[in-house]
């Protein structure tokens, strides 16, 4: 994979609405390293999340998986036999180059790549579904018939991971925490320039919700636990258990 520095907002620009493009999904490792705290440490556990839950012949599902971060990380943990990884993008751009990372990658459990709308694929006696910031991109009113059959698509005893980023529910503390995210971003060398553009432009693109937004929403699918795992400033990930 050759993979370039992110700097799609350098410039001074027109800001157009955020989409995952090809000039996107040629930055993307470097753009989601420096712009989620804690990116590379939420994958890898999700690698062992989903290894720890995987039962013999289950499905696994990966959805909105870019170019594939976490069904690589999942295939590494994965001990069960005959499991199956479905990773999802309605990205071409995306799904190409997941494609190339998967080939490259020898794995006992295979990974198919699906370019589709995530909302048509029928989740089926899956042992983990995995949104690792995605849901934060769709359509608030589609969410809750998602989660709905995402629960109905996990076996009993089966996972959902659901990582996204967070609205705070009071202005104060909210303003706070996107402070903390952007000095994050400026450390990891962003200048304003390109924390006020990219900001600009994924505004009514990503959509953060607060947690208590997500746990009702799970809840009423039917989760009955929701574990908050992990949590750095407004960046969040969520296991909830179908018992
Ligand atoms: N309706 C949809 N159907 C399918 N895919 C979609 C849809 N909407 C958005 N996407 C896809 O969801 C992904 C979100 S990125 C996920 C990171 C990855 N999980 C990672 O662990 O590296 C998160 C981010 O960029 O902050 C993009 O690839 C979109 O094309
Ligand atoms: O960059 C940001 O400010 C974010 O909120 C995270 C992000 C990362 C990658 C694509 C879109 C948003």
């Amino acid at each position: 994979m050759h993979s370039g520095k992110d700097a799609i907002y350098s410039q001074p620009q027109q800001v157009s609405k955020f989409r995952f493009d090809d000039a996107v999904a040629d930055v993307f490792p470097d753009m989601i390293q420096r712009s989620v705290p804690g990116y590379s440490t939420i994958v890898d556990a999700i690698g062992q999340l989903v290894g720890r839950y995987a039962t013999d012949s289950s499905n696994i599902y990966d959805l909105g998986c870019s170019l594939g971060a976490v069904s690589l990380a999942a295939a590494r943990y994965i001990e069960a036999k005959a499991c199956r990884i479905i990773a999802v993008d309605n990205s071409e751009a995306m799904v190409d180059r997941c494609e190339r990372n998967v080939k490259s990658y020898k794995s006992n459990t295979p990974i198919d790549v699906i370019c589709d709308d995530l909302t048509n694929i029928h989740i089926e006696n899956a042992s983990s579904v995995v949104m690792n910031f995605t849901l934060q991109f769709i359509e608030p009113s589609k969410r809750n018939a998602i989660i709905q059959s995402i629960y109905d698509g996990l076996a009993p005893g089966g996972i959902f991971i659901l990582s996204e980023k967070l609205r705070h529910d009071s202005p104060q503390g909210n303003e706070l925490l996107i402070d903390l995210h952007h000095e994050f971003k400026r450390r990891n060398g962003y200048s304003e320039l390109e924390i006020s553009q990219k900001r600009e432009s994924i505004e009514n693109v990503l959509r953060a919700e607060t947690f208590d937004a997500h746990q009702v929403r799970l809840k009423k699918a039917g989760f009955d636990d929701v574990v908050l795992w992990f949590q750095c400033f407004n960046f969040a990930s969520i296991v909830a258990i179908k018992n």
